[in-house]
C-alpha cells in the first residue's frame, strides 16, 4: 500500500509538468468543505519521502520502483531497518505495518514528538495508537486503497475537530491523498465499513470484473477484448455514478429495453443472491476489519 500511496504522489507531479501548458482550474470540489487540487504546486507536496522496509531485498526493489523521483524534484530514500531515524527526520509520518512493534522502537516516541502520525493500518484505533505515543503526537487515521497508486484512490480520514492547529494538517493530509484520488472525512466510526468498502473493495471489484469477462470469454470472445470490454463498462458506469450523479438504480433502468436481453440477464444475477452476496461480503469484511488491531483476535 505504501508503494501505491508514494506511486501515486509522484505521479501527480509528473502530470504536473506535463500539462503546465494547458493550465487546468486549480480546485475541484467534492467533498462538502474540501478541495482537490487539480493540479498541483511544487511546494503543495512534500520535497523529500523515506521508505521503511525491514528486509533489504525489499529496500533494493523499491530503490528500482523510485529510482526516477530526481526527475520530478523530490528525493526518495528507502531505508532498511532503522524506523527510528527515519522518523526522526520526518514532518509527518505515514504508519502502516504493525504498530505495536514499531511504536515501542527505543527512541520511537521521541522522534514523533510534535509530528503527524496517519496510521493506515486496518482495525487499530486512534485510542490505541495514541496510548502508543507521546501526547505531543497527533494522530490520525486513513484507509486510502491500491487505485491510489493511478491517482484513482479512495481515501477516507477521520475527522479532525476544527482549530488553528489542525488548519494546517488537513491540508496537508489533502495535500497528499488528493493528489491520488478522492479523499473524504468520515468519522473514526465508520471506520471498519470504510476499510471493507473502499480498502478491499477493490478485490471485490475485480471479482465482478473476473466473473463478467468469464462470461464473455464463454460465450466466444477472446479473453483480451473480454477484459477489456468489461472493465471499461464497470468504469464507465462508475464515473457515470460519480461525475453525473445519476444514482445506479436509474442507470440500470435506462438499460434494459423492456422484453430485451438486458432483463434477462439481470433476473439471473437477482436468481443467484448477486446484491445480498457482495452486501453481505461487505458486512463480514467489516466485522473482520474490527477484529485486526485487536490482540486476541488477530
Ligand atoms: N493492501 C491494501 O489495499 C491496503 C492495506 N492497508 C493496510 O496497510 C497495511 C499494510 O498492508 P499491505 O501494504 O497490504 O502489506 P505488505 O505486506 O504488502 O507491505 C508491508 C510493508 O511494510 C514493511 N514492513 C513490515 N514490517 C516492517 C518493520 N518492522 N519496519 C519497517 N517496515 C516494515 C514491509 O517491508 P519488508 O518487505 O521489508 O518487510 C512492506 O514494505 C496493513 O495494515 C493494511 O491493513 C490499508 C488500506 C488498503
Ligand atoms: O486485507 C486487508 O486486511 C487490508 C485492509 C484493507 C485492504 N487490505
Amino acid at each position: 500500500m505504501g508503494v501505491a500511496i508514494l506511486s501515486g504522489v509522484l505521479a501527480s507531479l509528473e502530470s504536473k509538468h506535463s500539462i503546465n501548458s494547458h493550465p487546468q482550474p486549480k480546485w475541484e470540489s467534492h467533498t462538502p468543505g474540501t478541495v482537490t487540487p487539480q493540479t498541483l504546486d511544487d511546494d503543495s507536496l512534500p520535497s523529500r519521502f523515506i521508505a521503511c522496509v525491514s528486509r533489504e531485498e525489499s529496500a533494493k526493489k523499491l530503490g528500482a520502483v523510485f529510482f526516477n523521483a530526481g526527475s520530478l524534484g523530490r528525493s526518495v530514500e528507502i531505508v532498511c531497518a532503522n524506523n527510528v531515524q527515519a522518523a526522526r527526520e520526518s514532518n509527518v509520518v505515514i504508519l502502516w505495518q504493525i504498530a505495536s512493534t514499531i511504536l515501542s522502537e527505543p527512541g520511537m516516541k521521541d522522534a514523533l514528538a510534535g509530528k503527524l502520525l496517519i496510521s493506515i493500518l486496518a482495525g487499530v484505533t486512534i485510542a490505541q495508537l495514541e496510548a502508543m505515543v507521546g501526547p505531543s503526537t497527533r494522530v490520525v487515521r486513513a484507509m486510502p486503497n491500491t487505485p491510489c497508486k493511478i491517482r484513482e484512490g479512495m481515501t477516507v480520514v477521520s475527522t479532525l475537530a476544527p482549530s488553528d492547529a489542525h488548519d494546517l494538517e488537513r491540508e496537508i493530509i489533502l495535500n497528499i491523498f488528493s493528489a491520488i484520488g478522492r479523499c473524504r472525512f468520515l468519522e473514526e466510526k465508520h471506520f471498519d465499513a470504510c476499510t471493507a468498502l473502499s480498502g478491499s473493495g477493490p478485490a471485490f471489484a475485480c471479482i465482478f470484473l473476473e466473473a463478467m469477462a468469464d462470461g464473455g470469454v464463454m460465450m466466444g470472445l477472446p479473453r483480451a477484448e473480454a477484459l477489456e470490454l468489461a472493465a471499461q463498462t464497470l468504469q464507465g458506469a462508475a464515473r457515470m455514478t460519480l461525475q453525473a450523479g445519476t444514482h445506479p438504480a436509474q442507470l440500470k433502468d435506462a438499460v434494459t429495453t423492456p422484453g430485451g436481453c438486458t432483463i434477462a440477464g439481470l433476473l439471473a444475477m437477482e436468481d443467484g443472491r448477486v446484491r445480498s452476496t457482495i452486501a453481505r461480503a461487505i458486512q463480514v469484511a467489516t466485522e473482520r476489519a474490527s477484529e485486526l488491531g485487536q490482540p486476541a483476535k488477530k
